[in-house]
């Protein structure tokens, strides 16, 4: 159906939104019908015919939950199973339109919205209904640069998907997984499904930069500003003007080094060391940390100002011993990628193989499972990977284990033990722990330092 033809109802106890609403779709739609009062959503749909509804999720007069909305959404599917449904919603209640989604939403638009961008989104779904295609924009994993960021699981669908919804926006996130969980790779597909690519993607890893360096690396500094600074040189703030800054290992600074990170955040503009100028930055920032960075901040150990600067909108990557169903999937890819590169014919992974695969916990999560797959593939003298070519750390099969009382993993435990195992394994020999257990060297040595090992 074409958006022209379509006659929409917009619901939202917003007047300003309405008339907002009111104002950009009159000259593009059939009719448009607006209704302050939710209540009255049924008695509408029973005397009209409707072919598209944009539904506010928080209404005010009840608890700013977020739920209200899902609640009106299941009402209207008892009574319409084909009304395209959009819900409006905060950056705030993300995970909750996620949800609306799967609870029958067709989408879900941000507020503030871009008119434009509303536009497109009411065409497209006007569309897919009218064609009969499935109801809801299932994630594409897979963007034009071809950055692949594979997961069938529930989990990582919903990941995609907010992925797909949130890249647009100029907004700031703060990304939280274990090590290995793909935390670089999704900062990385975040900016390439942003307006901003076409600009820099800059890279700043924080937990491996001393507190000297920190400054100088993020803010840059001028000529003879201190012993080393042989020339003028531009931070990485700079460097990622009017791109993306990609601040990984977030949860790995000081408290000082938080109050200069957060200063900046709060003027966008650097200062460089040894002079006086502000430079002005516009950069989309993205910050990734495994530390529970919350927690921190009621311990004081974390700004929780600066907490709420950088996470406008959150991301939490599962570890993958919750996401099962991915296992498999990434194992097959990883193989085909390094038989590519290993020049070797193998056609899959034997059930043996497969079992042991679904069996052990991946304290390293996708880095590991990567590195025994090639490490299994250069193994392998047959068509197939077999048990017996996976170097997994048996001792931490089974997380089922791990479980403590009140059903929660106790990762901790889990990962000061297999460090520990991993180290002894190679007499002590740091480089050769750290490969087996899929970190670089700086990492593992910031967990021996977290684990007083
Ligand atoms: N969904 C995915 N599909 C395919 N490969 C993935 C996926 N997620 C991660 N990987 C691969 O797993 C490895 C680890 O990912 P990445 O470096 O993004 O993890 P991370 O969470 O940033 O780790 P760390 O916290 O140690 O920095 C990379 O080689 C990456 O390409």
């Amino acid at each position: 159906m074409l958006l022209k033809n379509a006659k929409i109802l917009a619901v939202d106890d917003d007047q300003d939104v309405l008339v907002a609403v009111k104002m950009l779709l009159r000259p593009e739609v059939k009719e448009i019908v607006t209704e302050k009062n939710p209540e009255k959503l049924l008695s509408l749909l029973a005397q009209n015919q409707f072919d598209l509804i944009l539904l506010d999720m928080n209404y005010k007069s009840s608890l700013n939950t977020g739920n209200e909305g899902i609640f009106w959404l299941r009402k209207i599917r008892e009574v319409n199973k084909n009304v395209a449904v959009i819900m409006i919603t905060a950056y705030g209640d993300i995970d909750l339109a996620v949800r609306s989604v799967k609870e029958g939403a067709n989408d879900f638009v941000l507020k503030p919205w871009r008119n434009e961008k509303l536009l497109v989104t009411l065409e497209d779904i006007l569309e897919k209904v009218n064609d009969g295609k499935p109801k809801s924009t299932k994630s594409k994993s897979q963007n034009a640069e071809g950055l692949q960021l594979l997961g069938e699981s529930e989990a990582m669908q919903d990941v995609l998907y907010k992925i797909d919804k949130i890249a647009p926006t100029d907004a700031n996130i703060l990304i939280l997984g274990e090590n290995g969980t793909g935390k670089s790779e999704v900062a990385k597909l975040i900016h390439q499904k942003s307006q901003r690519n076409q600009n820099p993607f800059v890279h700043a890893d924080l937990g491996s930069l001393t507190e000297s360096l920190f400054e100088s690396e993020l803010f840059g500094h001028k000529k003879g500003a201190f012993t080393d600074a042989r020339e003028d040189r531009a931070g990485r703030f700079e460097a990622a003007n009017n791109g993306t800054l990609f601040l990984d290992e977030i949860g790995n600074i000081s408290l000082p080094q938080q109050a200069k990170l957060l200063t900046i955040l709060q003027n966008r503009e650097v200062i460089r060391l040894g002079t006086n100028t502000p430079i002005p930055i516009d950069i989309r920032l993205i910050s990734a940390t495994n530390a529970p960075i919350k927690e921190m901040a009621l311990q004081n150990q974390y700004r929780k100002d600066l907490i709420y600067r950088l996470n406008t909108i959150e991301i939490t990557l599962p570890p993958l011993r919750m996401r099962a169903d991915d296992v498999l999937v990434l194992a097959n890819y990883f193989m085909k990628t390094y038989a590519e590169k290993y020049r070797k014919t193998l056609f899959g992974i034997d059930e043996k193989a497969k079992d042991k695969l679904r069996k052990y916990a991946f304290p390293g999560n996708i880095r590991e499972l990567q590195h025994s797959i090639e490490r299994a593939v250069i193994m392998s003298d047959n068509q197939e990977i077999s048990a017996r070519d996976l170097d997994l750390n048996s001792s931490i099969e089974a997380p089922v284990a791990t479980v403590s009382e009140t059903g929660t993993l106790r990762i901790d435990e889990l990962e000061k033990s297999t460090i520990l195992k991993a180290i002894e394994r190679h007499d002590g020999n740091i480089t050769k722990a750290a490969r087996e257990l899929g970190l670089t060297r700086t990492a593992l040595y910031r967990r021996l330092g977290k684990y007083d090992i």
